[in-house]
C-alpha cells in the first residue's frame, strides 16, 4: 500500500485534500482524523504537520508527501520535489523597519528572526554572509519591535502582516514557494501506484488550467480558426450537416479563452461554447 503524508492543518491542508479528492482519492471527513485508508486505490494517507512531512518522506517511512518548497528546504532532509502543485504560493523574504536595513548586502552581522532557520542559513552560505539566526516558532514580525532581532525572514503572501508590523521588504525574495509533491532522493521511480498518483495529480493541474472550446466555422476559414485553437495534440474537426461548415473542438488555456472567443467570433465562427474539464489524462 502506498503511504502518503498530507498537511493536517494550516494553509496547505484544505487545498491538498481538495486536490486529492479531485484526483479520485478518498480523504478524511473529520479534520481530527490522523489516518485515512483508501482501499480501492491501495493508498493510505497520514495527516501530519507540514513542517514534519519532509522528515517522514526523507527517511523513507512514507513514500510521498505534500508540503511547501520552503518547508522542504528548511528540513534539509534527503527528499526532492516531483511535481509543483500550483497552490499555497508565497515568497520568502527579509524585512526590517524602514530606513534601517535597505539592501540585502547589509544583512551580514545582523540578528535575523525566523521560523525557517534552514532556509536562511542556506541563503547566507550561498551569499558568503555571516549573521546571527534567532529561531522562533511564529509571529516573527514582532521580533524587531520587541528587540530580539534587527531583521525578520518570513513567508509573505499578501504583505499585510508585514505592513501591520511596520516592516518593509528588503530586496528580492529569498525564494518562491508553493505546495509540492515530494519523494525520497533515490527512491525507485518504477512504483506503479506512485506513478498513477502523479499522473492523476498532473491531470487535475491540466483540468484546472484548461477548458474545452467548441465552435462551428465555415470550412474555408478552418486554417485561420485552428491557428487560434491549435489544441494540445491537434483540434478535433467534425463535419456538420450544414454544407460547407465544420465543428471544431480544442483545449485552450482558461486564462485566454475570452480573448480567443472574441477573435473566433470576429472571424465568423458561431455557436462558440466553453465547458470545464473535470479530469483528464493526456
Ligand atoms: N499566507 C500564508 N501564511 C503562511 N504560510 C503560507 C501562506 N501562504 C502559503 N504558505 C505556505 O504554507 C506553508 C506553511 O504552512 P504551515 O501550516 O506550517 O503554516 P500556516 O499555514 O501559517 O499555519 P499555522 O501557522 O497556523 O500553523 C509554507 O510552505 C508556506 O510557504
Ligand atoms: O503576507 P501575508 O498575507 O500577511 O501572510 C504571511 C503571514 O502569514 C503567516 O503568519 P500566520 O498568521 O500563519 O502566523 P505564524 O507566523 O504564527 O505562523 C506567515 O508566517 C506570515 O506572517
Ligand atoms: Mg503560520
Amino acid at each position: 500500500m502506498l503511504r502518503i503524508a498530507i498537511p493536517n492543518k494550516g494553509t496547505l491542508s484544505a487545498p491538498a485534500t481538495q486536490m486529492l479528492r479531485e484526483a479520485g482519492y478518498r480523504q478524511r471527513t473529520d479534520p481530527k482524523d490522523l489516518v485515512c485508508r483508501d482501499e480501492p486505490n491501495d493508498v493510505e494517507f497520514f495527516y501530519l504537520r507540514p513542517r514534519d512531512i519532509a522528515t517522514y518522506v526523507g527517511s523513507g517511512d512514507l513514500d510521498l508527501g505534500i508540503t511547501g518548497r520552503d518547508l522542504l528546504i528548511d528540513a534539509g532532509s534527503p527528499a526532492e520535489e516531483v511535481l509543483d502543485l500550483n497552490f499555497g504560493g508565497a515568497t520568502f523574504r527579509f524585512a526590517a523597519p524602514p530606513e534601517t536595513i535597505t539592501s540585502p548586502d547589509e544583512i551580514g552581522g545582523r540578528r535575523i528572526a525566523t521560523a525557517y532557520p534552514g532556509v536562511v542559513e542556506r541563503h547566507l552560505t550561498e551569499r558568503g554572509l555571516k549573521a546571527d539566526v534567532v529561531r522562533l516558532d511564529g509571529a516573527v514580525e514582532n521580533a524587531v519591535r520587541l528587540g530580539v532581532a534587527d531583521v525578520v525572514a518570513d513567508v509573505v503572501e499578501t504583505g499585510a502582516t508585514l505592513r501591520q508590523a511596520g516592516l518593509v521588504i528588503i530586496g528580492e525574495p529569498i525564494l518562491r514557494s508553493s505546495a509540492v509533491l515530494i519523494r525520497r532522493v533515490g527512491a525507485p521511480t518504477n512504483n506503479q501506484k506512485a506513478e498513477q498518483l502523479l499522473r492523476r495529480l498532473h491531470g487535475v493541474l491540466v483540468a484546472r488550467r484548461y477548458v474545452m472550446l467548441a465552435y462551428d466555422v465555415r470550412a474555408d476559414l478552418l486554417d485561420r480558426a485552428t491557428a487560434l485553437t491549435p489544441g494540445i495534440e491537434s483540434p478535433t474537426i467534425s463535419p456538420l450537416h450544414r454544407e460547407g461548415w465544420v465543428a471544431v473542438q480544442a483545449m485552450v488555456l482558461r486564462n485566454d479563452v475570452h480573448q480567443i472567443m472574441d477573435e473566433l467570433y470576429d472571424l465568423g465562427a458561431r455557436a462558440i461554447l466553453v465547458t470545464a474539464i473535470d479530469a483528464c489524462r493526456l
